[in-house]
């Protein structure tokens, strides 16, 4: 069994995928946290890895940037793999009072991207997280006196030159982080009946002109990563 963008054998990605968008930070995170991983796919470069933690099954795979590429590889996992859990991990943009570094899980996630409208009759979806996922990692992280917020976030199409008052409307929404895949992903799992989550770290601040290096976005999410696979251990 494969698809057109994953290779995978039946049952070798496990029920529960964390899914950054960066497929070396999936390669990263595969080979410093899980036991025994196990490459599944490589077609086009968007590496996924089965392995163990703390003898739980778990799959990390790359999504790619943006709703569009996202969404293919969340669609497939879902409906060809069986996938019942996707755990983004990711970086955003923050807005206000947030500095880099903090985690942001995602309550709900509004969009510039037409995806959620074009499943949806054109229609506003309240694209929102699992409640039980999002329960889960709260109280993992209030276990572990991990800091986190949970937040509004806005998913945008444009990384570049989007509309100019976004930030300004953003703030007035109190909305807090800006990423690009978070509201499909949510539409979707709402669709398909996946349990989603984000998990976002501040990578940049959109007012204040910072920015974390790009190999700390690779190599430097420890914090979130060890969350989210904390966090299984209260998902049945
Ligand atoms: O760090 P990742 O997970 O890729 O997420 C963010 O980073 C990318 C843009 O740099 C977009 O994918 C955005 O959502
Ligand atoms: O989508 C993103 C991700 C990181 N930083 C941003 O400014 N936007």
């Amino acid at each position: 069994m494969s698809t057109p963008h994953i290779d995978a054998a039946p049952g070798a990605i496990a029920d529960t995928v964390l899914f950054p968008g960066d497929p070396l930070r999936a390669r990263h995170i595969a080979h410093t946290f899980l036991d025994d991983a196990v490459e599944f796919n490589a077609r086009r470069n968007m590496l996924g890895y089965t392995g163990q933690w703390r003898g739980r099954r778990v799959s990390v795979m790359g999504s790619g940037m943006g709703i569009p590429s996202s969404a293919i590889y969340a669609t497939e996992l879902a409906r060809v793999y069986g996938v019942r859990r996707i755990l983004r991990i990711g970086t955003c943009g923050g807005v206000g009072d947030v500095a880099l570094g903090d985690l942001l899980l995602a309550q709900s996630a509004s969009s510039d991207s037409r995806f959620n409208r074009l499943h949806f009759g054109d229609h506003d979806l309240a694209a929102c997280a699992d409640f039980a996922l999002l329960k889960a990692v709260v109280d993992t992280a209030a276990r572990r006196q991990v800091p986190v917020r949970v937040a509004h976030v806005f998913s945008t199409d444009c990384f570049y030159d989007g509309d100019p008052e976004l930030v300004a409307r953003l703030r007035r929404h109190r909305i807090v982080g800006i990423d690009m895949e978070s509201s499909g992903l949510y539409g979707l799992g709402m669709r398909e009946g996946v349990q989603c989550l984000s998990l976002l770290t501040v990578s940049d601040h959109l007012e204040r002109g910072e920015h974390m290096p790009a190999a700390e976005r690779e190599q430097g999410l420890a914090r979130m990563a060890t969350l989210a696979l904390d966090s299984l251990e209260g998902c049945a």
